[in-house]
């Protein structure tokens, strides 16, 4: 490969950035669903993507993702120009997914579900090579205590509740080490009194396991109280970035969500 070749594959800005995206846009017919939007997470941040109903968030996603084609714009993961890559090529690269649902099996105990994500993930087909069993059922045990559902491995996981099952998906995609995690409305469907919770785990694993995160939130308490950073869309557009503390003072943002513009 040529040195010009290898020089149009990478970022010509943000090396340092686990993700960056570059002018993304998304068309559905005439409507534009994802319009020139710019992001970027830096490793180790957690990042918040808010926005009204239809701003183009799981759109935007989806791009990143490889799920859709963009029909503009670059995706970047760890510098390394991704747009054309199949999904399943992205998802290898680094780049994790938690959705909504969860995709545990429910007839599988709690262990065995999280030793196939560590199969599954593609940066983990390398860590079972270097990891002998030993360590990664250690490492399982490891991830199950991070989240209190320790005492939970030799149960069937169908018998857990939503949320214990979420946490479950979460523990799940810390198995294969992804570079950075793209969260599906993380505290969607979770009891309000389990909301703590799951801030306290996702930081935890944000620290001590260097997990990078990227998440769409709904719940503006629980996105204000975790995230670094927040992005907001709304029709498709970008039209805010900041701290928790400047997003919820802007005008923009406040005008977007009372449909006043
Ligand atoms: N496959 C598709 N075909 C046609 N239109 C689509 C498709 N997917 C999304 N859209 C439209 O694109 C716009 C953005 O949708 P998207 O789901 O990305 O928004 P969102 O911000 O994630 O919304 P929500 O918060 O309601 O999940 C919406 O108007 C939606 O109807």
């Amino acid at each position: 490969m040529s040195k010009a070749t290898d020089a149009a594959e990478t970022d010509p800005q943000g090396e340092r950035a686990v993700l960056r995206t570059d002018g993304v846009t998304k068309r559905f017919g005439g409507l534009t669903a994802v319009d020139d939007v710019d992001v970027e997470v830096q490793n180790g941040e957690i990042v918040g993507l808010i926005g009204p109903n239809g701003a183009g968030k799981s759109t935007l996603f989806n791009c990143i993702t490889g799920t859709l084609n963009a029909d503009e714009g670059r995706v970047y993961l760890q510098g390394q120009d991704v747009t054309d890559w199949p999904e399943y090529k992205i998802a290898r690269a680094g780049l994790g997914r938690m959705f909504q649902e969860t995709r545990i099996f429910g007839d599988m105990t709690v262990r065995k579900n999280l030793l196939l994500a560590a199969q599954e993930g593609g940066a983990s087909v390398g860590n079972l090579l270097r990891r002998p069993d030993d360590s990664l059922l250690a490492r399982t045990e490891e991830l199950l205590d991070y989240v209190d559902l320790g005492g939970l491995a030799d149960t069937r996981a169908g018998r857990l509740s939503f949320g214990q099952q979420k946490l479950i998906e979460f523990a799940m995609e810390l198995m294969a080490e992804p570079d950075l995690l793209l969260m599906d409305e993380p505290a969607g469907g979770i009891n309000p009194a389990m909301l703590e919770n799951l801030i306290q785990y996702i930081r935890t694993a944000n620290e001590d396991e260097e997990a990078t995160i990227f998440l769409i939130e709904h719940n503006m308490d629980f996105v204000m109280e975790i995230a670094d950073r927040i992005y907001v869309l709304a029709h498709g557009e970008r039209i805010a970035e900041g701290t928790p503390e400047e997003i919820q003072n802007d005008q923009r943002v406040l005008d977007a969500y009372l449909g006043r513009e």
